[in-house]
């Protein structure tokens, strides 16, 4: 269990997590999401960029991707100096930023094998359906599977890694079984698309301490709201936070889940397209 305050001590360095993913311009998602879940959940961020998006909230009109040298050195450069409690990975774009990020964590002791969690979020496409990963990529997203802590698939997600089509919680518990055949530790399978479900019921698998499968429900509300832009980010987020801090995984993923549902509980409407959900609820009401 976590316990103790969320805000580090001053003067004492507080837990820290690194994030490697794209920045969404519009804010909602991506690296603007994670660093702030981070700061919120009493961790401090790191980055290392891997794409640019050109983004708001109808869409994504485009993206650059970020050269592999420059990927690899800002990982390198963070843990070897800073240092790293976890890490996770969001939007990596090509098939040569996969397999770059992949080795360096090896190298670097983050992931499966490693000292460090590492929380895999194989984003492929942006909410709006626009691509955020080169089509020749999922190869080596499946691959960089096997050196997971945590995988945090949603349902196109699964389809597109499995070719798993899940319309209930039972189909969640057969994506979550073929998932993990993939080769992560613990997969996590969010229920978000699940819209005919009244609940929002997301599903982690893994194997206890005698070799056993387990299967664990997270329960939450569904809320009647457009606005979950950046949903799975800050999810993610905030399990590695979790994790950054000393939880063991199915606490870590729990106390994601109850993030993650007041922040889309507090989701807002932004632009003229999806809103994004909130890091704002968090904040005290006290005047600064
Ligand atoms: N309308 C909603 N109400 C409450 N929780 C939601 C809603 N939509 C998604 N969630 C939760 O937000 C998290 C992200 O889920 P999902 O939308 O499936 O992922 P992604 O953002 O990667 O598409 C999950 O914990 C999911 O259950
Ligand atoms: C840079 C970046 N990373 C991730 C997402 C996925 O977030 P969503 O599924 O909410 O669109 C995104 N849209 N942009």
């Amino acid at each position: 269990m976590l316990t103790g305050s969320l805000r580090p001590a001053p003067g004492t360095t507080p837990a820290r997590a690194l994030t490697i993913a794209g920045s969404d311009s519009g804010g909602g998602a991506g690296v603007q999401a994670d660093l702030r879940t981070f700061q919120s959940c009493g961790v401090h961020g790191m980055s290392a960029l891997t794409a640019v998006t050109v983004q708001n909230s109808v869409g994504v009109s485009g993206f650059h991707e970020i050269p592999v040298d420059t990927v690899v050195g800002q990982i390198e450069a963070v843990v070897t100096d800073i240092g790293v409690d976890a890490a996770k990975t969001g939007m990596l774009a090509s098939a040569e930023i996969i397999r770059a990020v992949d080795d360096t964590c090896r190298r670097l002791g983050v992931g499966r094998g490693g000292r460090v969690p590492l929380v895999v979020d194989p984003v492929a496409a942006s909410m709006h359906g626009d691509p955020l990963l080169r089509d020749n990529a999922l190869d080596a997203l499946r691959e960089l599977f096997a050196r997971a802590t945590l995988v945090t698939p949603n349902l196109d997600e699964v389809r597109l890694l499995t070719g798993i089509v899940a319309r209930d919680r039972a189909g969640l518990v057969d994506a979550a079984k073929a998932v993990h055949a993939l080769g992560p530790e613990w997969v996590l399978i969010k229920a978000g698309h699940l819209v005919d479900d009244p609940d929002c019921v997301d599903v982690l698998r893994g194997v206890d301490a005698d070799g056993e499968p387990r299967l664990v429900e997270l329960p939450g509300p569904r809320f009647a709201t457009p606005h979950t832009h950046g949903g799975g980010d800050t999810l993610a987020s905030a399990i590695t936070s979790a994790l950054a801090r000393g939880a063991d995984v199915v606490d870590a993923v729990r106390f994601g889940k109850r993030y993650v549902v007041r922040a889309v509980r507090e989701s807002y409407p932004l632009g003229s397209g999806i809103g994004p959900v909130s890091g704002f609820w968090r904040l005290g009401d006290a005047p600064v």
